[in-house]
Order: C-alpha cells, then sequence, then structure tokens
C-alpha cells in the first residue's frame, strides 16, 4: 500500500519520474506545476495564499488524500506492486509410464535455490514448463504448482507485465536493432523505475561482472556475444524484472561466471530453479529434484559434506576457467 505521507513529502520531480501517469492528476486538478521548482505535494498545496484557496475552493486535505489514492489505485492496475511471492509448491502428478510421484509435495521459499538434475530427456524441461504455465492438472505430468500455498490466479499465466516467471532459456536471439542503453532504457522505462539511468549503469555492471570480455552501453545488443546477451538477460532479470520466480535452463553453455550470475539472481530475493548437467551448479543449490523417467524420483538436501565437495569442484572449475583464459589470450599452458 502506498504511504499518503511518504507521497505527498516527496519531491514533485521525483514523483513525476517515479510515476509518470500523476501528470494526469495535476491535470485533472487544474494544477498549475509550471512554477513548482523542487517543492514536495505538500508545500506546493502550502503556498497558496489564503485568498487563493478561498477563491478556488481548494480543498488541500483532500487534495493530499486523492493523490494517494490515485497512485495507489493506478500501481495496482498497471500491475507494478511487485509480487509477494513467498512459496511455489509443486504436488506431485505422473511419470512418463503414469505412475504417480512419490514425494506428494515440495515446497520452495523465496532467496532459495533449487537445482533439477537427471539424465537427457528425464523431463527436466518439463518440470520448469510446468511451473511456468503455472499447471494445474493440465499438462502431460498431470502436476499442480501453487504459488503462497494456492492456485495461482490464472490472469498471472497470461499477463506478461505481471508475469510470476521470468525464463531463461538456452539462447538469446536478439533481433532488435538496439543499442544496449536503448534496450536497458527501454525495459527500465516500461517497468516505470525511479531513476533510469542508475538502474542501466547497474544492469551493465552486473553483465559485465559475468560476460568475460567487457561491452559498453554503445554496443549494438545484435553485436553481443553468445556469453554477454546472456550475461545481460541474468543481470536484467535479477534486477528490474518483477517477477520472483525465475527458471533457468541449462547456465552451463553461456560461458559466463556462473557463481557470480547466481549470486545476483539470489541476491535479489528471488526463487531460482535450474535445470542443470554440471556438478558444481547442481550442489550450489539449497536442494536438488531428482528426475528420472518424467517423474521426480527423489529430493536431496545439499549438507555439508556435498557442499565441502563443491569447493573441490570449484578448485577445478578454477583451473579450467584460468586454462581457458590463457588459451584465449595466444598463452601456453604445458607446466
Ligand atoms: N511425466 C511426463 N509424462 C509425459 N511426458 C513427459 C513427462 N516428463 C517429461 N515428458 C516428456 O519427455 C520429453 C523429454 O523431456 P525434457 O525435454 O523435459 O527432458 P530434459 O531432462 O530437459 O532433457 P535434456 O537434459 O536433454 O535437456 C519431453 O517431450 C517431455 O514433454
Amino acid at each position: 500500500m502506498i504511504n499518503r505521507e511518504k507521497i505527498v513529502s516527496k519531491k514533485i520531480a521525483d514523483l513525476r519520474s517515479e510515476y509518470p501517469f500523476v501528470d494526469s492528476f495535476f491535470e485533472d486538478n487544474k494544477l498549475d506545476l509550471e512554477s513548482i521548482g523542487d517543492m514536495s505535494f505538500r508545500e506546493y498545496l502550502n503556498s497558496y495564499t489564503l485568498e487563493e484557496i478561498d477563491e478556488w475552493a481548494i480543498d488541500t486535505e483532500k487534495l493530499e488524500e486523492d493523490l494517494a489514492e490515485y497512485i495507489s489505485q493506478m500501481v495496482e492496475f498497471l500491475g507494478l506492486e511487485k509480487d509477494k511471492v513467498e512459496s511455489l509448491t509443486i504436488l506431485a502428478g505422473v511419470n512418463k509410464s503414469g505412475e504417480t510421484e512419490s514425494f506428494g509435495e515440495f515446497t520452495i521459499k523465496r532467496s532459495e535455490i533449487v537445482s533439477i538434475v537427471g539424465p537427457t530427456g528425464s523431463g527436466k524441461s518439463r518440470l520448469l514448463a510446468d511451473i511456468e504455465w503455472a499447471a494445474d492438472g493440465d499438462t502431460p505430468t498431470k502436476r499442480r504448482i501453487l504459488v503462497n500455498g494456492e492456485t495461482p490466479d490464472k490472469s498471472n499465466r497470461f499477463s506478461t507485465s505481471n508475469k510470476l516467471v521470468a525464463q531463461l532459456s538456452q539462447n538469446m536471439n536478439f533481433v532488435m536493432d538496439l543499442t544496449v542503453r536503448e534496450f536497458l532504457e527501454l525495459h527500465a522505462k516500461s517497468r516505470l523505475v525511479e531513476n533510469v539511468e542508475e538502474m542501466v549503469q547497474r544492469i551493465v555492471e552486473a553483465a559485465n561482472e559475468l560476460a568475460g570480455e567487457k561491452f559498453s552501453l554503445d554496443t549494438a545488443v545484435t553485436g553481443l556475444s553468445g556469453g554477454q546477451s546472456r550475461a545481460l538477460m541474468i543481470a536484467d532479470t535479477a534486477i528490474l524484472s518483477t517477477s520472483p520466480i525465475v527458471l533457468i535452463d541449462e547456465i552451463e553453455n553461456a560461458g559466463i561466471d556462473r557463481k557470480k550470475a547466481l549470486d545476483v539472481l539470489v541476491n535479489e530475493e528471488k526463487i531460482v530453479l535450474m535445470a542443470t548437467h554440471d556438478p558444481s551448479l547442481a550442489l550450489m543449490a539449497d536442494r536438488r529434484i531428482v528426475i528420472k523417467n518424467g517423474g521426480i524420483k527423489s529430493i536431496i538436501e545439499t549438507g555439508p559434506e556435498e557442499k565441502a565437495r563443491l569447493s573441490e569442484l570449484e578448485a577445478i572449475d578454477k583451473l579450467v576457467s584460468e586454462m581457458r583464459t590463457k588459451l584465449r589470450n595466444g598463452e601456453t599452458v604445458g607446466i
């Protein structure tokens, strides 16, 4: 809920950049905003003289209340309130042979990472697709998905502005003729974020942290490499997307710093599900879902012993990545 005190004491210029639609409120109420300088709405109302207030029958109390109400309704209407998703629950369905999955139900909480492992063709992507679709017994697996313990509002399935789920798929092929800056600005503006420039900077910095070779805001999105565009989409999803659930299919092919990518995503308080064949990524998750023959076979918690193995794997990954960098830079790697 929008706080009235906060709204009326915010500078009008800031209010207008955060909620561009407030201009129509000012117009409808015939408020002259030419000479506002850096006043807040309250200061602006107080700047009227008693005669003006009398003459134009200005009710300052009511105007303050109406402004807060107007913003609050618009925010709700436009779906700008961040979804408060605390948990995601998967209810058991059937495997490829039609046998009921034995796990009953499985709940994932906010800021948790869950990996999905299993042989090729076992049904990892299918599980991600069930979640994206908010399956309600209407997919081949007959699984059901609950959000905050309830069947999600079906409008979430189709709405683009208020998507429950952001999906990072294997390849990101940009077709539009835009620079990175233009692309990010468009996205930030469509989300009506407070400070577009700052947001754009944050995203490109995060993306460059993940990508091997750095790129600038003036690079054309079509000119980004596979790994760079993937890094850009991860940073963009983490920082700008309001979708509280992020699904990742095969991050390992992207040639980006996977550990940092996960940190970026998880820091933003999201639920992350990631299908992977990579042991380090599988163990980085708090829990992992094991899929076999189209069904969830088991759910395993990554215990301290496995986490210890993870540091072994990380040391190996580090070695591989150092060698990769050297080879890429034309150096030799003989001892
Ligand atoms: N429970 C199920 N019932 C019926 N069909 C299923 C079930 N689970 C998965 N499938 C189907 O099996 C096929 C392979 O599944 P999927 O693509 O999800 O495998 P995957 O584990 O992601 O494979 P890869 O590791 O190669 O990406 C798909 O056509 C999928 O729809």
